[in-house]
């Protein structure tokens, strides 16, 4: 897993949980920020850290997208906290009755080089309040789930995780994986929420 952003790192690791054949090594291989759509930074991302590493690769993007603003900051998000803040991110949204958001991980995974990158996509619908709970990651006080009260920062870490976009790719990833572990002629499942999963072409076994 190539990321150099330690609160993911922990999140995936308590995600996948320890009952799993995956084996994740984690890698803080400096890659570029990329621009333009989530998906295309995803897969760039993946092929740059796999040329670097040479080894299977999972990276992931993580936007925050406000509806009002036809979902900007979107992938900018990184930048835009960093010099606005928690109270400029709420005061972006001051022109507009809709401040409703999306938080959206788009996960990229790449066997090596050469190999195609699959992506999977999970995206939690909430709205965007004045900052609650502990600064610890990112812009996670000001994001409040539809359906809680809470913000993610308010949340105990397990229901944060149980619920969150990172939860909701990495189900997609979860279920390619497994897949690619069963014999041939088993087929896919469709993923989870917000999951668009691609069809395996071979299926060697996992940790091979
Ligand atoms: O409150 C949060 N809850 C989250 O669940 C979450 N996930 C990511 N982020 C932040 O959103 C930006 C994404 O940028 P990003 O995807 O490029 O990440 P990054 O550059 O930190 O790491 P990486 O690209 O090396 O993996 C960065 O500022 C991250 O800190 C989050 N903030
Ligand atoms: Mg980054």
């Amino acid at each position: 897993f190539v990321t150099g952003n330690p609160r993911k790192l922990e999140e995936v690791v308590a995600i996948i949980g320890e009952n799993t054949p995956w084996k994740l090594i984690s890698n803080d291989v400096d890659l570029p920020e990329l621009q333009g759509e989530p998906d295309d930074i995803a897969r760039d991302k993946c092929q740059m850290a796999v040329e670097k590493i040479k080894s299977p690769v999972i990276v992931e993007d993580t936007c925050l997208c406000y509806n009002a603003l036809k979902g900007l900051p979107g992938p900018y998000i990184k930048w835009f906290l960093q010099k606005l803040g928690h109270k400029g991110l709420n005061q972006l949204l001051c022109g507009y009755d809709d401040k409703t958001a999306y938080a959206l991980c788009t996960i990229a995974y790449c066997e090596g080089p050469g190999k195609d990158v699959k992506l999977f996509r999970g995206k939690t619908d909430g709205t965007i309040v004045e900052a609650r709970g502990p600064h610890k990651f990112g812009w996670d006080p000001i994001f409040q789930p539809a359906g809680f009260s809470e913000t993610y920062a308010e949340m105990e870490t397990s229901l944060k995780n149980s619920i969150s976009h990172r939860r909701k790719a990495l189900n997609g990833l979860k279920d390619f994986l497994d897949t690619r572990t069963m014999k041939d002629g088993e087929n896919t499942s469709n993923g989870s929420d917000g999951t668009d999963l691609q069809q395996p072409e071979k299926r060697p076994r996992l940790n091979e």
